[in-house]
This record gives structure tokens, sequence and C-alpha cells, in this order.
């Protein structure tokens, strides 16, 4: 099978499905995309920009595709499956990315043959660097979850997990690009206020970030170990580690994927 031959239709072109969209066909320039949404003018730029087929009619885009990624805010999911229920026969892969609703949740609102998948990816599709897992629904084949794994790592990293870690993927994963970008402005500020240029700051800051975590990812080193062999003795880097633990900085963090995890679960309900 490949990735190729199936058609893939997005439900909502916003953000995340505008990354994914672009990330799939920078990995797939040949792929089918269908896209529908409410908003005619994002669907335009879709269209000029991309070529791809849009429309505002999500029926029109289900039944042109194969797999049917729903791209839309957890809030209105309930709703909008209520009215795609007969448009998605059991020969279509739905893949819902909505943050915190259960499988269980999408399945009951479809037929009850509905093969479905739930991913939880990054923005970071938008230049295949996301990392995402997939947890299978109770149809989805073994071929169905294969798929997905193969899709999603065409845009960077995927795995697959238990449903019940989801909530925690959420609050890393797909909520973090967001917590690593206000780090990469803060460093950047804080090269400025000793005189670098912006645009260099930025560069350098976002470089690092990079760096230090393509060291992580291809070392297979622990991070403490990695951050130790920054670390001279009496140096720079031990007063600015010095710092950021006086900040709180691990407690942030760690707090900050909880409290994201927290709200996934409450998005759930
Ligand atoms: N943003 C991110 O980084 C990530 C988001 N997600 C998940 O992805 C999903 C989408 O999030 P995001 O892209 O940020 O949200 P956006 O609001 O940017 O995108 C949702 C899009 O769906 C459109 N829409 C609303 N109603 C309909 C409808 N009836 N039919 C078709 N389209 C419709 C919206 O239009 P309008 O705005 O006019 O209502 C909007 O363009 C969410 O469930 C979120 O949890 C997952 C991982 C990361
Ligand atoms: O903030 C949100 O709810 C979405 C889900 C993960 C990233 N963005």
């Amino acid at each position: 099978m490949h990735l190729t031959d199936k058609k893939i239709g997005f439900i909502g072109t916003g953000k995340m499905g505008e990354s994914l969209i672009r990330g799939i066909l920078g990995a797939h320039s040949d792929i089918s995309i269908y896209a529908s949404d409410v908003y005619e003018p994002a669907l335009e730029k879709l269209n000029n920009e991309l070529g791809i087929s849009v429309s505002t009619d999500n029926a029109h885009t289900i039944a042109n595709s194969d797999i049917v990624v729903l791209a839309i805010k957890p809030q209105i999911l309930k709703d909008i499956l209520a009215r795609i229920k007969d448009n998605i026969t059991s020969d279509k892969l739905v893949i819902s990315i909505a943050a915190g609703v259960p499988l269980a949740a999408i399945e009951d609102e479809l037929n009850s043959d509905a093969r479905v998948i739930r991913v939880m990816p990054n923005i970071a599709a938008t230049v295949a660097e996301a990392a995402s897992a997939i947890c299978t629904g109770s149809n989805a084949t073994k071929e169905d979850a294969e798929v997905a794994l193969d899709i999603f790592r065409s845009l960077g990293s995927a795995i697959e997990v238990p449903e019940k870690l989801m909530d925690a993927v959420t609050g890393l994963s797909g909520s973090g690009p967001a917590y690593i970008f206000p780090v990469i402005e803060a460093m950047a500020d804080g090269a400025v206020y000793e005189g670098l240029d912006r645009a260099s700051a930025i560069t350098l800051a976002a470089q690092t970030v990079l760096g230090a975590a393509k060291m992580v990812l291809e070392t297979g080193m622990h991070p403490g170990e990695l951050k130790d062999m920054v670390t001279s003795p009496a140096g720079t880097t031990i007063r600015g580690i010095h710092t950021l633990e006086e900040s709180g900085i691990r407690a942030a963090f760690m707090n900050a994927v909880i409290e994201s995890s927290t709200r996934s679960k409450e998005l759930g309900k």
C-alpha cells in the first residue's frame, strides 16, 4: 500500500489542518488532498497556493476521500459528527486530531462500523518535524494503524500509545511547541539586551534549541549528561543554569505539561 494511492480529506483548514496539508504535500507531492471549511478565504488561499481541491461542503470532501481528517475544534466535533454520520461509510478511515475527545465519544456519534483513529500531532508538521502519537478505535484495523503511522511519520516522528496516555501526549508534544517558542524569544531577548541584533539573536537561539534537541535524539544520551558536557567548572553555563534553577524552571515546565494534560482531560468530558 502506498500513501499516494489514498485520497485524504480535511474537515477544517485552520492552523492545524493547514499545517498537516502543507506537511503531507511536502512529503508526498502527488497525493490527492480535498479540504473543506466554513471560512472561504482560507480555502481560496490553500487552493491558490497548493492547488488542492476545496469546498465549503464537508460531504463533498468526505465523498472524495479514503481518509477523513477531522481538524476542527473539540468543542464543535460532536455537532459536526452528527451532521456527517451518514457520509462516513465503513470504507473510509476517520482520523481525529481533536484534543481530549476520546475515541468512544467519536464512535458514539458515528455508525457502529466506523473505523476511527485518534492522533495528537503538533504544529511542526508544517516543516515535517511533528511529534505525533496515535491510538486506534474499536473497528480500526492493523492496516489502518499502519496507514496513520505512515502519514504521521512522514511528518516527523509518530508512535502508538494506549488511549489513556493521549492527554499526557497532548500536554507534552501537542502543546509543547508553544512552550518552546517563548523560550526562543526570551533567550534572544537576553542576547539583544547584551547588544546582539534581533535577527542574529533569533537565529542563534532557534538553532541552539534545534541542535540540543538533535543531540538528545541522535546520541541517545540522557539530557542531564548532555547538560554536564556544556557546564565547565566555574564557567559561564553553570551561572546560567543556577539562575534558571532559582527561577524554578523545572517545576515551571513540568507544571505546564501537567496543566495542559489536565485541560485535555476536561475537554474530553
Ligand atoms: N493548533 C495546534 O497546534 C493543534 C491543534 N490540534 C487540534 O486540531 C484541531 C484544530 O485546531 P486548530 O487548527 O488550532 O483550530 P482552528 O480554529 O485554527 O481550525 C479549525 C477550523 O475549522 C473550521 N470550522 C468550523 N466549523 C466548521 C465546519 N462546520 N466544517 C468545517 N470546518 C469548520 C474553523 O473555521 P472558523 O474559524 O471560521 O470557525 C477553522 O478554520 C483541534 O481539535 C485541536 O485540538 C491538535 C494538535 C495541535
Ligand atoms: O491548545 C490546544 O488546545 C491545541 C491542542 C494541542 C495544541 N493546541
